[in-house]
């Protein structure tokens, strides 16, 4: 995907651009920076739920998105929510929901399963969705050090496995070379993309 922005506000506070990013299969890169800088509302543009901005978004690549919440459906077994949103079959998504450590809990509802197994099983659907390019805001974030070790572990491998690019949305410097991602930095307002540290 190849994101040119030219400027994004709310109302008539502009918070990005100009800017620009590119990032394909195999890619890996985060973008850092200070609360409330424009991190998320980069990805929600990338992810083409925001199209209110100036600029053009190009690239057609399949897109996952895993958000900081697990958003999971509540009435929904835990496999059914790999497989409803995604339409991947029970057998990968199975397969996945093994790859994350959540063997056993396919029948399970997420009100019955920890912060950290429904973080997993987002983890898991987003890959049923065979992405490209994986979208990730804030992901490890309120997760216990050793939730979120094994979270961003987790994420790695999938990545490996799948060959899929990554935008890691986070404020967390040491994040990116956890994932052999490329950091960059938001900075200023409006916001432009620098070069991390
Ligand atoms: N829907 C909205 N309407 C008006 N202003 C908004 C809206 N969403 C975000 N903003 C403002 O835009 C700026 C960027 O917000 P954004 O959530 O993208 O920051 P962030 O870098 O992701 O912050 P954090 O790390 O705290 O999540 C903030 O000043 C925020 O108040």
């Amino acid at each position: 995907m190849k994101l040119d922005l030219k400027g994004k506000s709310f109302g008539d506070q502009p918070v990005l651009g100009p800017l620009t990013m590119q990032v394909t299969r195999g890619q890996r890169l985060a973008v850092l920076g200070p609360s409330g800088v424009g991190k998320s509302t980069l990805l929600r543009i990338i992810a083409g739920l925001d199209h209110r901005y100036d600029g053009t978004l190009t690239g057609g690549d399949r897109l996952a998105v895993v958000f900081q919440e697990p958003t999971l459906l509540p009435w929904r077994r835990a496999i059914e929510n790999v497989t409803i949103p995604t339409g991947c079959d029970a057998g990968d998504a199975r397969d996945l929901m093994e790859q994350v450590g959540l063997n056993g809990h396919e029948a399970h509802y997420p009100r019955q399963m920890s912060l950290g197994q429904q973080r997993r099983l987002a983890l898991a659907r987003a890959f049923a969705a065979r992405p490209d390019i994986l979208l990730m805001d804030e992901p490890f974030a309120s997760l216990d050090a050793e939730t979120a070790t094994r979270m961003i572990d987790l994420t790695a491998a999938l990545l490996d496995r799948s060959g899929a690019g990554l935008i890691l949305v986070t404020h967390d410097a040491g994040e990116p070379a956890r994932l052999g991602a490329s950091p960059v930095r938001l900075s200023g307002r409006p916001a432009t993309l620098v070069t991390a540290p």
